[in-house]
Formats: C-alpha cells, sequence, structure tokens
C-alpha cells in the first residue's frame, strides 16, 4: 500500500506563495491588507500562535495589528475593542485567539465581530454560511483540512468520513464542509458509543477531539486517510501518529501538518477580505 505523509509545510508554501502576487496588486492601489489579532491575558501556547500568525502576515506583506489585552479584561471592554476594529475601514480581518480568559463571555465575544471581517470564521453567521456551502470564510482550520484532502486528491465523494470532536470552530464546520463535498459524515463527541468501531469505518478520518495521542492505531481501517487538527501542549496531536501510520494510506503529522495550512488560511482569508471588503458571497 501507497503511503503518503501529507506535508502541511508543502501545502502551506503553496498557498502563501500564491499571496504574495495578490498582496502586491493590492498594495499597487493603495491597499495594505491588515490583519487585527487580539490576545486576552498570557498562555503562552497563545502567545505563540498569535506570534506566528503576525510573523507569517508580516512575511508577505499583510499588515498585522497586534492587540494585547490583560488577563483581567472584562466582557464588556473586549466588545469594544472589536468594535472599533469593525468600524476601523484600514482592518480587513479581525481574529480574537480562542481560549480568552473563562471569566469572558467568548461567544458574545466571537458574535461581535463583523462578518465582513470574520477571516477565522468563528461567528454562527460565518458556520451558517459554511453549512449552506456559500460563505467566504470557513473557520482556518477546517479550511486547512480540505486545502491538504484536495492537495492530495484524497477522494471525498461518497466517502465516509468520521470527525471525532464537534466544537463551533472545529468540529461542527470540518463536518459541514465534507458533507458539502458529498462525503457520508459521522460527528463523533464525547457521549457517543463505541466510537473505536465508528472510526474504524472511516475512510477519512479527522481528529479535533483535543486530547492527546487518543485516536489509537487498532481504530483505523488499513488505507483511510487521517488528519490530525490536535494542537495539544508539547506539539502533540490527537492521534497516536506511529501507530496509526501502520493502517493509513496518508497521514498528518504534527507538527508540520494541519497547524501551518491554518495560519496560511487565515492568510488567504485576510488577502479575500482585503479584495471583498463588503464579502459578498458567490452563491
Ligand atoms: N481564533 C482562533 N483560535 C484558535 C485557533 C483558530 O483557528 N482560531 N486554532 C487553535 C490554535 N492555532 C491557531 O490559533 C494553531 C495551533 C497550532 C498551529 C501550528 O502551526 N502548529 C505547528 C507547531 C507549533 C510550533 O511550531 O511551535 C505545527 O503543527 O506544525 C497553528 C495554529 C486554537 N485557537
Amino acid at each position: 500500500m501507497e503511503k503518503i505523509i501529507l506535508d502541511g509545510k508543502l501545502v502551506a508554501k503553496k498557498i502563501t506563495d500564491s499571496l504574495k502576487e495578490r498582496v502586491t496588486n493590492l498594495k499597487s492601489k493603495g491597499i495594505t491588507p491588515c490583519l487585527a489579532t487580539i490576545l486576552v491575558g498570557n498562555d503562552p501556547s497563545s502567545e505563540t500562535y498569535v506570534k506566528m500568525k503576525g510573523n507569517a502576515c508580516g512575511r508577505i506583506g499583510i499588515q498585522s495589528l497586534r492587540i494585547h489585552l490583560p488577563k483581567e479584561t472584562e466582557t464588556k471592554e473586549l466588545l469594544e475593542t472589536i468594535e472599533k476594529l469593525n468600524l476601523d475601514p484600514s482592518v480587513h480581518g479581525i481574529l480574537l485567539q480562542h481560549p480568552v480568559p473563562s471569566h469572558i463571555d467568548e461567544r458574545k465575544a466571537f458574535e461581535t465581530i463583523d462578518i465582513k471581517k470574520d477571516v477565522d470564521g468563528v461567528t454562527s453567521t460565518g458556520y451558517g454560511q459554511t453549512a449552506f456551502g456559500f460563505g467566504t470564510y470557513p473557520s482556518c482550520t477546517p479550511a486547512a483540512i480540505m486545502e491538504i484532502i484536495k492537495h492530495y486528491n484524497i477522494h471525498i465523494d461518497g466517502k465516509h468520513a468520521v470527525v471525532i470532536g464537534r466544537s463551533p470552530i472545529l468540529g461542527k464546520p470540518v463536518s459541514a464542509l465534507l458533507l458539502n463535498e458529498n462525503a457520508t459524515v459521522t460527528t463523533c463527541h464525547s457521549h457517543t458509543t463505541n466510537l473505536p468501531e465508528i472510526v474504524k469505518q472511516a475512510d477519512i478520518v479527522v481528529a479535533a477531539v483535543g486530547k492527546p495521542n487518543f485516536i489509537q492505531g487498532d481504530w483505523i481501517k488499513k488505507g483511510a486517510a487521517v488528519l490530525d487538527a490536535g494542537y495539544n501542549k508539547g506539539n502533540i496531536g490527537d492521534v497516536d501518529y506511529e501507530a496509526c501510520y501502520e493502517n493509513a494510506s496518508a497521514i498528518t503529522p504534527v507538527p508540520g501538518g494541519v497547524g501551518p495550512v491554518t495560519i496560511s488560511m487565515l492568510l488567504k482569508h485576510t488577502v479575500d477580505a482585503a479584495e471583498n471588503p463588503m464579502n459578498i458571497p458567490s452563491l
């Protein structure tokens, strides 16, 4: 059986390379694409991810406006910050790094982001558009998973995709994107019984559960494609890579799989937003 390591760095490079010319074109018209990132508190992993996003913007000429709020910030102050960015015409995309400290109403904050600037795909409107299949900015990790699948010509139509996880910015939207490509989708979660048996039926496995090394090797059907969207502490994925590698025909590593493509999708959406600030979705 041919085995493919799904190289996220390669896919990410292809995407960001294709953006450079679009950024140059925008700048020649006096438009500098700008992504505002908001980090609340001092979670070291979140600090790293926000820094990575800012640096990735810089590498292709996207301006990054980095807002770092103290961990004591109240929901009201965070909403005011987002509302200011909504009104600022020089800002094309807004990213609120998840998770925010627990006293903040994160959902309310996400919902405050103007749909036209929701390049991270975190609003319920953005999710609804994704599910209906005409949205412009799906959440970045689900979009990244679809890019990897397409880059490697992994067949989706008619296949059984099993998604483990149902979070609003990962499990639910990736299930919707796979369904839109005619996969038969099973979305599993903490109340799912017989999880290993269900995963064993999958042609495509998407791990989005947030538990290190959770997906076991003997859960994987021979020939399945395995996409690991886990970003647990210590750069450990949700998939027990060594064990799952045995049966998989294609598998993403962590690091170097879904993560880098997630960031390049954020850049792509920011450039899309700068080109189409009214965010008129094509039906
Ligand atoms: N508002 C959001 N918050 C969060 C998202 C998101 O998409 N939007 N996703 C995750 C974390 N995340 C981005 O924020 C993220 C995690 C990991 C990586 C990544 O590229 N990891 C590297 C390894 C890290 C390293 O080199 O230090 C890899 O996998 O190769 C990118 C993005 C939670 N929050």
